[in-house]
């Protein structure tokens, strides 16, 4: 079994919903994200010839993620009036409305599942909260 890891971050703002305690407040995180691919069997010809794949194109693919969410509120759906959304929006802010609730876990498993869905190997994201404070996806 063969592996590569990268990392970048973002920043952004959020709220818990439901959350009892200072994080049912908007406030803001640098996460950061470190991303893992696992395979068996490497590249067989061409630029990734005996690679996992190519370290530039797997930090591309990371960094677009995250740039993705980089400077925008995360809200989860339904969590804000649909008036307060619109408020926001007017006022230029950018949201990310995202289906899930936004903790550092539910972000590791997006991330996972985006990388995957370009067709990496991502068996793994960690999303730290802080530098302390690390939540990990485990993909099946
Ligand atoms: N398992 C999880 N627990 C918490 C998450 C999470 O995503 N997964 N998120 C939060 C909040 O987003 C919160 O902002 C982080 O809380 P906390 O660790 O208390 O924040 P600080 O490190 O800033 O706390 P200080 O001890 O005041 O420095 C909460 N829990
Ligand atoms: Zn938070």
């Amino acid at each position: 079994m063969y592996g590569l890891k990268t990392e970048w971050h973002f920043d952004s703002a959020h709220f818990l919903a439901d959350y009892h305690g200072k994080c049912e407040n908007l406030h803001g995180h640098r996460w950061r994200v470190v991303a893992y691919l696992r395979t068996d069997a490497l590249g067989a010809a061409g630029t990734e010839r005996d690679m996992v794949m190519d370290f530039g194109a797997f930090k591309r693919a990371v960094r677009e993620e995250c740039d993705a969410l980089d400077h925008t509120f995360l809200v989860e759906e339904g969590t804000l009036a649909p008036a307060t959304v619109a408020a926001l929006e007017a006022e230029g802010f950018s949201l990310t409305v995202l289906p899930f609730r936004t903790t550092a876990e539910n972000l590791a498993r997006h991330i996972c599942g985006r990388l995957r869905d370009r067709g990496l190997p991502c068996a793994q994201v960690d999303v730290y909260e802080t530098p302390l404070n690390c939540a990990t996806y485990l993909a099946d």
